[in-house]
């Protein structure tokens, strides 16, 4: 396991939990002997027994030695540096790779699987991503929890899923990796926006429109750019969307929070002691959703008040895009956007006829 902050951590566990011997890299000596000796990861996981089975080193090389699977679980805007370490050592390795992640990285927009195939430049049937409702200090407490795994190898996700599961976490698989990965990530997007008008100290109505439509965008959005519609229904969309808007554990969330009490976005950044990944991935998604025309009305004034060009109550009464039309309810991915959604499926189809009938957009 590559990285063992809050969520490297509990995965960590869960692995260990589920019979497989786990090592974990964690960056400074002091934390990889806390997890040895004491069995504890006290600064992400206050409280937690972890298994006696879990042992950790700060030497990459010695974490990735006879490594059958890599995890990764490191902040998505070091990851490429993290791989550039990991390459040399992964050369002579067929082992599954699994990303953790739940952003993209700024100034490419690349998604953490892209990332991987990238810079480690390995055949993309190997890769696979995690994602669903997992906070992860509920999961470190055994909680009752499902995820989804996915690769475009049902092998690959199958062989995961099954080292990724124990009395407390269900894995299911699905092959749509790109549906996954965003799913994971534009739910932070919308947290933090919850977080806002919670800061700001609106109530459940505001919420739940923010929800509702923040899932209508991020389908829409996830679709034009290859994923199916019904991933964003499930564990990595909706399920996802769910937990980190109702939850105080969750970073974007409380992040959002802060902005909505009035504080700016460094003084935001200053107090956050873990990863919000959602701060650095609203430009890079902002760009893809204008590349393929997408209307991201919420993601936008996020943005606006992240920039201090929004006053954080003002979010609210903007959820749709400011004209005077009253706006059908059905999403772009469905037909009320005015034939951007058709043209799109045009599209996809030329493009999949151009590539001998393979499914275009496909990871
Ligand atoms: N915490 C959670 O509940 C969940 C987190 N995730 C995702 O997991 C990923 C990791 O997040 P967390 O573990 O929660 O974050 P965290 O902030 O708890 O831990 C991050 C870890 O990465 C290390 N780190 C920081 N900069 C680094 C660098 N440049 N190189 C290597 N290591 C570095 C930190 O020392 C720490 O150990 C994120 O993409 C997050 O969205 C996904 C599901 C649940
Ligand atoms: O991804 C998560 C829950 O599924 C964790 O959310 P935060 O990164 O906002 O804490």
């Amino acid at each position: 396991m590559i990285g063992a902050g809050s969520w490297g951590t509990t995965f960590g566990k869960i692995l260990a939990d589920g019979g497989a011997q786990v090592t974990m890299w964690a960056r400074r000596a002091e934390l990889a002997q806390e997890i040895n000796e004491a069995k504890r990861n006290s600064r992400y996981l206050p409280g937690i027994n972890l298994p006696r089975t879990m042992t950790a080193t700060h030497e990459l090389a010695t974490a990735m030695q006879g490594a059958e699977q890599v995890y990764l679980s490191v902040p998505s805007q070091s990851l490429r540096e993290n791989l550039k370490a990991l390459r040399p050592l992964l050369s002579e390795s067929d082992a599954k790779i699994v990303s953790l992640m739940k952003g993209v990285e700024r100034g490419t927009g690349l998604r953490m699987s892209q990332v991987i195939q990238q810079e480690l430049r390995c055949d993309p049937d190997r890769i696979a991503v995690a994602s669903g409702p997992n906070l992860a200090l509920e999961i470190a407490r055994e909680q009752p929890t499902a995820a989804v795994i996915s690769s475009r190898s049902q092998e690959t996700a199958e062989i995961v899923a099954r080292a990724a599961r124990n009395s407390y976490f269900r894995t299911f698989v699905n092959t749509d990796v790109i549906g996954t990965e965003f799913g994971g990530v534009l739910k932070n997007l919308i947290a933090v926006a919850i977080g806002i008008v919670d800061g700001v100290g609106y109530g459940e109505n505001t919420k739940a429109s923010i929800i509702t439509r923040g899932l209508v965008e991020m389908t829409d959005f996830a679709v034009a750019n290859g994923a199916h519609p019904e991933t964003l229904q499930g564990l990595a969309g909706l399920g996802d969307l769910i937990a980190t808007c109702q939850s105080p554990l969750s970073r974007n969330n409380t992040a959002g929070r802060l902005l909505g009490q009035g504080y700016s976005f460094q003084d935001v950044v200053k107090q956050m002691q873990q990863t919000a990944e959602g701060l650095a991935s609203v430009a890079p998604i902002l760009q893809l959703a204008r590349e393929s025309e997408v209307d991201m009305p919420i993601v936008e004034q996020v943005k606006m008040v992240l920039d201090g060009k929004m006053d954080p109550r003002d979010i609210a009464p903007h959820l749709t895009t400011d004209d005077d039309t009253p706006q059908g309810e059905r999403t772009n991915h469905g037909q009320a956007d005015g034939g951007g959604a058709l043209r799109r499926t045009l599209q996809r189809a030329f493009d999949q006829f151009r590539h001998g009938g393979r499914r275009a957009g496909r990871d």
